[in-house]
């Protein structure tokens, strides 16, 4: 039977460690991840695809400050929206080419997408999405000879900047995504997590931060009432004591073990805390299916048979 899928695609998967993310590296990486969604697709299951921009939108953000004395430069929430239009694009051509090779007849679509985030959220004052390229103890310190920037060590990866990350409460365009799904169009929305807006008397505002997309995609697939949510990153499994020889691959844990893990330092704030507190939200706000799993391994974790499922 035809399901709601939501599906979150980290973007580490789009500019891979160690690439500089050129546009032929982005094409390729898009093309090679594409494979398992148009199966989920051409089955006939109406899929939402949401995407990260950590890589890209730090990328932008260099660019912008480097030309800042020739063309003034945007602020977060513009970059923001750049990366959704730049990846959007790609995504939906990179698909689109995919379909006709694979005579699949589906509409593709990317919405520009608004998150609205409060004013008082503490992450304003604590910095902690790393965004941009990976920096090596050498650059780093170079970097902070000319200029102040927050950074953290990404699970082994290298240093990277950090920038404000409030957790989004709504999803501006949320019935327009909704329309969209009920005429069956893949839609491609939530990029970044969504463009961090403010809402005031109704208005809204854009604000200098980069939202995480686990928590807008979660957020998203719960309001859409998606069957699905999968968390598409770098390893297969969730794991405990990570990168260390007593590493041990998680199929599916409760949201008390996920809870008491976290708690031990098991998921890194930048990178899988994030993961699994989004699939805390989906499964709280009455979501029942969520698995973080690699996008290679997304018809093997739909059966069950890997990934790391979370469960009330
Ligand atoms: N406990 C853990 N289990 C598995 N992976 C972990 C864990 N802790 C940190 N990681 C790392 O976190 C990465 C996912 O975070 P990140 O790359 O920031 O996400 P994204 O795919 O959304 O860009 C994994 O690929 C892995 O390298
Ligand atoms: N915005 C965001 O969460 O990006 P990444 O998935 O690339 O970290």
């Amino acid at each position: 039977m035809s399901k709601k899928i939501v599906l979150a695609i980290g973007g580490n998967a789009i500019i891979k460690e160690g690439q500089k993310g050129t546009l032929e590296e982005q094409i390729q990486n898009i093309g090679e991840s594409s494979g398992p969604v148009l199966d989920l697709i051409e089955e006939g299951n109406t899929v939402v695809i949401t995407h990260g921009n950590g890589p890209q939108v730090g990328n932008t953000l260099i660019k912008n400050q480097m030309a800042d004395s020739v063309v003034p430069a945007y602020p977060l929430d513009v970059l923001d929206a750049e990366t959704q239009g730049n990846l959007g694009y790609l995504i939906q051509q990179v698909f689109k080419n995919k379909m006709v090779e694979r005579n699949i007849n589906r509409p593709i679509a990317t919405v520009v997408t608004q998150s609205v985030v409060s004013k008082e959220d503490p992450a304003f004052a604590n910095p902690t999405k790393p965004i941009g390229p990976f920096y090596t103890q050498e650059e780093l310190d170079k970097i902070l000879e000319t200029e102040k920037i927050s950074y953290v060590e990404d699970s082994g990866r290298g240093y990277r900047r950090v920038v404000a990350s409030p957790k989004p409460v709504k999803i501006v365009e949320k019935e327009a995504i909704e329309a969209l799904l009920d005429k069956e169009i893949t839609v491609i929305t939530a990029g970044g997590g969504g463009i961090p807006v403010t809402e005031e008397n109704g208005m809204l505002k854009g604000t200098d931060a980069v939202i995480d997309k686990d928590f807008a995609s979660a957020l998203l697939a719960a309001e859409v009432k998606a069957d699905y949510l999968f968390i598409l990153t770098g390893v297969e499994q969730v794991a405990i004591h990570f990168g260390t020889p007593q590493q041990q691959n998680l199929l599916e844990m409760t949201v008390e073990e996920a809870l008491r893990y976290m708690e031990e330092g098991h998921f890194p704030k930048g990178s899988m805390g994030p993961k699994i507190e989004a699939a805390i939200l989906f499964l709280q706000k009455g979501g029942q299916n969520v698995v973080i799993t690699s996008i290679d391994k997304l018809k093997d974790a739909l059966e069950g048979k890997t990934g790391t499922r979370v469960t009330l």
